[in-house]
């Protein structure tokens, strides 16, 4: 394959793009942004898939609170948004108990990503490679601004082993 990393990138892009539907749904509700016992649960559930793969547990949380960090990030600027141009805001709330699935599944893809191009991404072209594959699922998912840099964001910490 000519970019390896691309199915990873395109995994990190696909939960970041979750973010949106999230946004949707917590505003005009009492629920805030950051969850941080949902987050502790994302945490816990990724730390014992890496167990089960004989990945390290320390980089895998590290990634992922790179990915929830990225996405908080799309629905504070979308809360921004929103605030200053109402008539932007959603018109239908989407169910938060319908799109964390969705996200824990984006988890498992990514972590399985992780684990198949191990090699990669402790190899010397990661971040190259990285950059490459970034930038052919920006093009490709036609991503907005707003989501090329938190695509960015989340994959700050990809690259390095992931095996300890
Ligand atoms: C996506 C959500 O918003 C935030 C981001 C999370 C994530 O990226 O997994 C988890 C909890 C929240 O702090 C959510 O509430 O589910």
């Amino acid at each position: 394959q000519t970019r390896p990393l691309q199915p990873i990138a395109l995994a990190v892009s696909l939960r970041l793009a979750t973010a949106d539907a999230v946004a949707a749904a917590k505003w005009g509700t009492p629920s805030p942004i950051d969850d941080p016992a949902r987050e502790a649960q994302v945490l816990g559930a990724v730390a014992a898939q890496a167990a089960d793969e004989g990945l390290s547990a320390v980089r895998v949380q590290q990634i992922f609170r790179d990915q929830i960090e990225a996405n908080k990030e799309v629905q504070r600027a979308l809360f921004g948004w929103w605030s200053v141009a109402p008539g932007a805001a959603p018109t239908v709330r989407p169910d938060l108990t319908q799109v964390r699935p969705v996200i824990d599944r984006q988890n498992t893809d990514i972590l399985l990503q992780l684990r198949d191009q191990e090699a990669v991404l402790a190899g010397p072209d990661c971040v190259p490679a990285l950059v490459d594959a970034a930038v052919a699922v920006a093009a490709e998912q036609r991503l907005d601004p707003l989501h090329q840099a938190t695509l960015a964001r989340a994959l700050v910490s990809i690259c390095g082993p992931v095996r300890d």
